[in-house]
């Protein structure tokens, strides 16, 4: 049998989603969230608050995406305890992904590479999203050592918040923002494309972004990597609206939710429940 650590992390975001579906649940501890769980908002809050989403999550859930804010707030401490997740979830079988948007001038983006990608780096997550806003290609040294450690990232493309069309729908060249980085990943998954097996950068298209899609031309069926779909859930996204931004790319959709899934807590089995419900309902519609 094949080790799952030799498996591109196209074939694992595959594997986990053939098994648990489509749901990438956020672990975002806003305060708001903890204190409704009757939790402090402190580390010790904290600390529960993201090992019962391990414990409803790891296991039962494909994909995990714990939002970084939320834990630096805590400072180093706070970070630790990301870090515990993060491995906790991984040794669970299930993926995750850091949000964490880094983004800067490529020497810089080389040690963000290494400290979250990198292959002694520490409690590494499966995938990081990143910011391309200092250039697609400032990205560089995150896409390749993620490809050689068989991680993968999630570039910004469409972002779910209403002020990201002023930046990502400018044209330039008769070409928008947002066409240049779906054109940048395309071309990074074609090696892969060309095996019919799934890349390793993937996109982030918010589920909020409307028309945006069809208005840009941008073809994200043929990009050859996952969509990872912020704004389900509390930022009003709906499977409908997933139809309408995806269209013909559903299938390689991964919708992601936090709040939403999270309210359901604290009790970890009515946590498990919601993700498990939100997951096969999203399944139903996207395959
Ligand atoms: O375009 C983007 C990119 C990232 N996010 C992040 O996803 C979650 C959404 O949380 P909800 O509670 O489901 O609204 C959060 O961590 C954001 O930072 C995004 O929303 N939009």
């Amino acid at each position: 049998m094949t080790s799952l650590s030799t498996l591109t992390f196209g074939q694992r975001l595959r594997a986990a989603t053939d098994l648990h579906g489509p749901l990438c649940a956020g672990i975002d501890p806003h305060r708001s969230l903890v204190e409704s769980w009757g939790l402090g908002y402190d580390l010790d809050g904290l600390r529960i608050f993201a090992r019962t989403c391990v414990e409803a999550f790891g296991g039962h859930v494909g994909v995990v995406k714990p939002q970084s804010a939320f834990f630096e707030v805590f400072g180093s401490a706070g970070v630790a305890i990301l870090e515990e997740a993060v491995r906790d979830l991984r040794a669970a079988g299930t993926l995750v992904i850091l949000d964490a948007k880094r983004g800067d001038i490529g020497t810089t983006m080389d040690a963000y590479a290494e400290a979250f990608l990198g292959k002694d780096a520490v409690d590494a997550p499966d995938a990081l999203t990143v910011s391309p806003y200092l250039g697609y290609g400032s990205l560089r040294p995150a896409i390749d050592l993620a490809h050689q450690t068989g991680r993968g990232v999630f570039v910004l493309a469409l972002t779910s918040n209403p002020e990201g069309p002023a930046v990502q729908h400018a044209v330039r060249g008769g070409r928008s923002v947002a066409g240049t980085i779906v054109d940048g990943a395309t071309a990074d998954n074609a090696e892969a494309r060309s095996r019919g097996e799934p890349g390793h950068v993937g996109l982030v298209v918010g589920a909020t972004v409307g028309s945006a899609v069809q208005d840009l031309d941008l073809d994200l069926a043929a990009m050859g990597g996952p969509l990872l779909a912020p704004g389900v859930g509390a930022q009003g996204g709906t499977g409908d609206d997933l139809k309408r931004v995806f269209g013909d790319a559903l299938p390689h959709v991964l919708p992601a939710s936090s709040r939403e899934v999270l309210s359901a807590g604290p009790d970890v089995d009515a946590l498990r429940a919601a993700a498990r419900r939100t997951s096969e309902s999203l399944a139903a519609l996207l395959r």
